[in-house]
């Protein structure tokens, strides 16, 4: 008996058989994603986002994810009537915004993303900075230059920090027992206070910890985009400090690079800027020859 051939299983085969190479090279290998809190609004992409890291833990790849969450934050703050204010991307903490940013990242968000994982057929573990001593946060100083005066001033940012110690104990000992770490911002400081840290920066502080193969930074572009807007598919550290200088970059990319410069001259192989919009962007990057977004290395 001859089967009647479905050039359509012909197709899902050939990609399995592109994707082989790439599930040998990275087999036990370790990536850090970073998930933004503009891209947890939509269900949908929140379910694929959810069976691509259960898909990467399935074929022996150890995926880490850091969540961000400022729209959420910014919407609580806003119900309780808090207002907030940016320095440079960072949002100024004091006290209750501190415990706010808290209750919203490591609570309400961590546990949707651990729900969302869950429902795809995986064992995350929700964690913040907080957990087994993996992050010690330090104040960030910031200046500023007074218009009238031009002189530099500094502004306090109140509880915002940066990681200054990671310790990766428990990420790898809970991805060794299967499982996949959920990481929400926040850490304390060698002062016992709680600090908010900017979710790409604690993606790229864990990443460069964990020598990690990729960092992934899912974010509302297709990547980095040149002057005309097209994509700029790779970028050394000299390439940016070149778009920086040239005015290519700007606003949230600006930080974002700083974040994937310093996460691979920390120890982190490659960094991509990747198009959270694009389902299963992740997947097309890690399995295809095609690849997708801004891939960072030295
Ligand atoms: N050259 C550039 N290429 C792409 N995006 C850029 C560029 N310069 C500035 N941006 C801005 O950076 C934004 C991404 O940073 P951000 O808003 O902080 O992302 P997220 O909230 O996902 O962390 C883009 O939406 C875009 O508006
Ligand atoms: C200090 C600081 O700005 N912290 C951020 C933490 C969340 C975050 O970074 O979330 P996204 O990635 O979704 O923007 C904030 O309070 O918004």
């Amino acid at each position: 008996m001859t089967q009647s051939h479905d050039p359509q299983m012909l197709t899902k085969a050939e990609t399995l058989v592109e994707a082989l190479p790439y599930l040998q090279r990275y087999a036990g290998r370790t990536f850090v994603v970073k998930y933004g809190g503009h891209a947890m609004g939509d269900p949908e992409l929140a379910r694929d986002f959810a069976e691509d890291v259960v898909l990467l833990k399935a074929v022996g790849i150890n995926p880490v994810v850091v969540h961000g969450g400022g729209p959420q934050i910014g919407a609580m703050l806003k119900k309780l009537g808090v207002e907030s204010k940016f320095v440079d991307g960072l949002r100024v903490t004091d006290k209750a915004t501190a415990e706010i940013a808290e209750m919203v990242l490591s609570g309400a968000i961590n546990k949707e993303l651990v729900g969302w994982i869950a429902g795809a057929g995986g064992k995350a573990l929700g964690i913040s900075g907080k957990d087994g001593g993996l992050v010690i946060a330090t104040k960030v100083e910031r200046t500023t230059k007074d218009p009238e005066s031009n002189i530099e001033q500094a502004v306090d940012l109140g509880f915002v920090g940066e990681p200054t110690a990671v310790d990766v104990t428990l990420i790898e000992t809970a991805s060794a027992a299967g499982m996949i770490p959920v990481i929400a911002p926040i850490a304390p400081g060698v002062d016992g206070e709680t600090y908010n840290i900017n979710a790409d920066t604690m993606a790229g502080a864990i990443a460069a910890a964990l020598g990690a193969a990729r960092l992934f930074l899912l974010t509302d572009v297709a990547g980095v985009l040149d002057k005309q807007g097209n994509l700029l598919t790779d970028l050394t550290p000299a390439d940016i400090t070149k778009l920086q200088d040239d005015g290519t970059i700007s606003g949230g990319m600006i930080p974002k690079l700083e974040t994937c410069i310093h996460a691979v001259e920390a120890g982190c192989e490659a960094a991509v800027v990747l198009d959270g919009r694009v389902p299963h962007a992740m997947l097309i990057e890690i399995f295809t020859s095609r690849g997708a977004g801004t891939l960072i290395r030295r």
